[in-house]
């Protein structure tokens, strides 16, 4: 018997494409209140790619999302013009997100308060530097009824310990939280290259029930689109840590990248740098998954893209070609974009530091100690190797 091909799939139509798999089971949703409206806090890079991909989806799914998305903008003048405005006019975010066009129902808001009037999911997508002040200026304008997503990828450290940005959210605004991360470099997702992502919520004690609150089908039609791939799961602690804590292992394999030591030392890199993130989350945050961290593009996913072309990777290969500290490099690479690995190496060891374990995680540490205690990066073998031979 020959075999058939049906010569169907290959006339570009995905429509008439054998093995294309249908969004119908998720499109198929019936709204019992009004539209969701979406505010995206923060317009970086990453803030201006997320909701670009919002609001193709607002404006597709019109029945179940208000098509006008909002995005606060931290204002600032480009020549003579405010971001704000040029971000309506010309619909580029010519700064953190340039030459990629942006839907016109996505409206640029400089004022943080005006920008959330309405919503009904928050999406934050700021550095997470920036968190504590934004929440502090929302506190009591955020209605109860109103969930949330952290598209942050990092810790807070406060009174209460290292904490997740999404549980912070909830503590501080009242308001349910999840998390959206993976392996997603944000100029790639911004030309619609494919890639995947992880969305990870858990319904809160009041949730409202189906069509009428924020749940797993939602939030898939929020972020889903044929180039950005989205598994929704219940995993909020595991994406989070792997999100904040890839960053760390990236500046290191920058660090190896810039002294030239090739792939096999940024592989051992990854490796170790996988233990400790699973290890961190089993220790602190044991209600995160294992398997959340293989088998989610949140997981080692993200590891891998990051380390491969990151703004992490590069703020420290620079670091390693000039011999320039970490802050100088991130100035003079990134245009005002934020390595975020930079403050969470620190935030990492001032938590392990706190709780006598800073020997627990040799790379983690290594990495703090290369960036803000001027050790030669020469040494990072060293200050890793795994010393499991018994001295007799
Ligand atoms: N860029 C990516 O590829 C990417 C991908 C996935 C996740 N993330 C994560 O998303 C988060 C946001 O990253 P990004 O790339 O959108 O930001 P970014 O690195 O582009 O940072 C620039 C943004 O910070 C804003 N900013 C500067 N000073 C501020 C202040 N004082 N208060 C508030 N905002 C201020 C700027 O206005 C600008 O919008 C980070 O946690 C990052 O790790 C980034
Ligand atoms: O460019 P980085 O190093 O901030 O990494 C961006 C994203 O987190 C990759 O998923």
């Amino acid at each position: 018997m020959t075999a058939h091909i049906n010569h169907k799939s290959h006339n570009g139509n995905q429509d008439d494409h054998p093995f294309k798999r249908s969004d119908s089971a998720v499109s198929i949703m019936h709204l019992k209140r009004e539209p969701f409206k979406i505010t995206v806090i923060g317009s970086g890079n990453w803030g201006t790619t997320i909701a670009k991909v919002i609001a193709e989806n607002t404006e597709l799914h019109s029945h179940i999302f208000n098509p006008e998305v909002r995005m606060w903008v931290f204002d600032e003048k480009i020549g003579d013009e405010n971001l704000t405005d040029i971000i309506n006019t010309r619909h580029q975010n010519v700064k953190y997100l340039p030459n990629i066009d942006l839907p016109h129902n996505l409206v640029a808001d400089p004022d943080l308060l005006h920008s959330i009037k309405g919503a009904d999911i928050l999406v934050f997508n700021i550095p997470h530097q920036f968190l504590p002040n934004i929440v502090k200026q929302l506190q009591g304008h955020v209605a109860p009824h109103v969930r949330a997503i952290s598209c942050l990828k990092g810790f807070e450290l406060g009174s209460k310990g290292v904490q997740l940005l999404s549980s912070y959210v909830t503590d501080e605004l009242g308001v349910q939280c999840g998390a959206l991360s993976g392996a997603n470099l944000a100029p790639e997702v911004a030309k619609e290259h494919w890639s995947e992502t992880t969305v990870a919520y858990q319904l809160p004690k009041d949730y409202q029930g189906e069509g009428k609150d924020v749940d797993h089908k939602v939030l898939k039609l929020l972020f889903h689109r044929p180039y950005f791939h989205v598994n929704v799961i219940d995993d909020v602690a595991g994406i989070s840590i792997a999100g904040a804590l890839k960053n760390v292992v990236a500046l290191a394999c920058g660090f190896v990248e810039g002294m030239g030591w090739g792939n096999n030392a940024s592989a051992a890199i990854q490796r170790l740098g996988l233990g400790e993130i699973i290890k961190f989350g089993r220790m602190f945050f044991p209600e995160s998954k294992v398997e959340t961290y293989y088998q989610e593009s949140a997981g080692v996913a993200d590891l891998i893209t990051t380390c491969s072309g990151g703004r992490n990777v590069k703020v420290a290969t620079y670091m390693a070609k000039t011999g320039k500290s970490a802050l100088e490099a991130e100035k003079e690479l990134l245009n005002g974009q934020s390595a975020q690995g930079i403050i969470t190496c620190r935030e990492v060891h001032e938590w392990l530091q706190t709780c006598e374990l800073t020997q627990e995680y040799p790379l983690f540490e290594a990495v703090y100690q290369i960036v803000y205690n001027n050790v030669r990066m020469e040494d990072l073998p060293e200050m890793i190797e795994e010393l499991d031979i018994e001295d007799k």
